[in-house]
């Protein structure tokens, strides 16, 4: 029988992968237990499993503009000490990617999906960490890597655009939200069950594009997540990006392609309205936030920032 590792397994991902793997014999070590930043910790680790599911990431992209080495240790050295690892030991790696490795090079009006073997031209710190952790693991082990690349993640199990947008709306403040950044919104647990299947098809290398189908903006995705929880959709009011806002740039056009499933005999993951709308029952998210009362002295609290941009990535 298989035998899974899940690492970084506090995170978002990672607990829709141990859902998923719920009656098969999974290991999941969260950064307490695993670093992945240690080879020697990654060896001991990975010894005894067929699967490596790595979740582990220093997602904060802003605070990776500030702190190179530390994106760079573990975003490019901890995939490359697993895949060698996974080599050593016989397994597969899944490294989790992202959108972020691309955004270099897309002209306004020139836009398509980008494919799988696009080439890598990161804008940020974190993107250029990620893209790294992709070279240098599918180098260690070139026949047991595969790289799936995720984007605009939400889940039951981390705060993310989702939550954020959620507890705004339900000030009752409006909210100018970016209408100029393309991507697709993608819930965990299809990640995590096509990632799976992907493995159980018997598929052992490659490189695919772990978002749901279809494409929207955040303000398009923001205005949804209003329209499920019951209130005003017209609360979301479209923004322009404001260059500099933020410290890592953001690309304007993550809209990723899907033609690797098609090539492995997989089927992609579904389209992202259908997935958020059955994500949103599941979570709770068909109804408002309780937001905690204000005490009656003091005025409600003012939005922290004029706009909304994107979440991590
Ligand atoms: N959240 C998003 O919107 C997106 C996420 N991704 C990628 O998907 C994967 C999963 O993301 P999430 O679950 O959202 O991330 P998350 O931030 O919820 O979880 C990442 C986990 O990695 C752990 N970690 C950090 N440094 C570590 C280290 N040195 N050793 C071991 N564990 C460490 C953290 O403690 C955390 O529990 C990551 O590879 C991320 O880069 C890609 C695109 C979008």
């Amino acid at each position: 029988m298989t035998r899974y590792l899940i690492t970084g397994a506090g995170g978002m991902l990672a607990h829709d992968l141990r859902a998923v793997l719920a009656d098969r014999p999974v290991t999941a070590l969260a950064r307490a237990e695993l670093d992945i930043t240690d080879p020697e910790a990654c060896r001991a680790a990975v010894h005894g499993h067929d699967v490596v599911l790595n979740t582990a990431a220093y997602t904060a992209v802003d605070a990776a503009e500030h702190d190179p080495e530390a994106a760079h240790r573990v975003n490019a050295l901890g995939p490359q000490h697993l895949a060698r690892a996974a080599a050593e030991a016989g397994a597969v790696l899944v490294q989790y990617s992202t959108d972020y490795v691309f955004g270099g090079d897309t002209p306004p009006g020139n836009e398509h999906p980008w494919a799988e073997d696009a080439p890598l031209r990161p804008i940020s710190v974190y993107g250029s960490s990620k893209a790294e952790g992709e070279r240098r693991a599918r180098a260690e082990h070139p026949e047991g890597v595969i790289i799936a690349r995720t984007a605009w993640l939400y889940g039951a199990h981390g705060r993310s655009f989702v939550t954020a947008i959620r507890e705004r709306a339900a000030t009752g403040e409006p909210l100018d939200v970016v209408d100029d950044q393309w991507g697709q919104p993608t819930w965990t647990h299809d990640v995590a069950e096509r990632t799976i299947a992907l493995l159980d098809h018997g598929v052992r290398a490659g490189i695919v594009h772990a978002t749901a189908g279809g494409r929207t903006t955040w303000f398009g995705f923001a205005r949804a997540i209003v329209a499920a929880a019951g209130l005003d959709p017209a609360l979301v009011r479209p923004a322009a990006t404001v260059p500099g806002a933020r410290a890592a740039a953001r690309p304007h056009w993550s809209v990723l392609g899907h033609d690797g499933w098609a090539r492995l005999g997989v089927a992609p993951l579904r389209p992202w309205p259908a997935a958020f709308a059955e994500a949103a029952a599941a979570i709770g998210w068909t109804d408002p936030p309780v937001v905690a009362p204000h005490p009656a002295t003091a005025p409600p609290a003012p939005p922290t920032s004029p706009s909304i941009p994107g979440a991590s990535s």
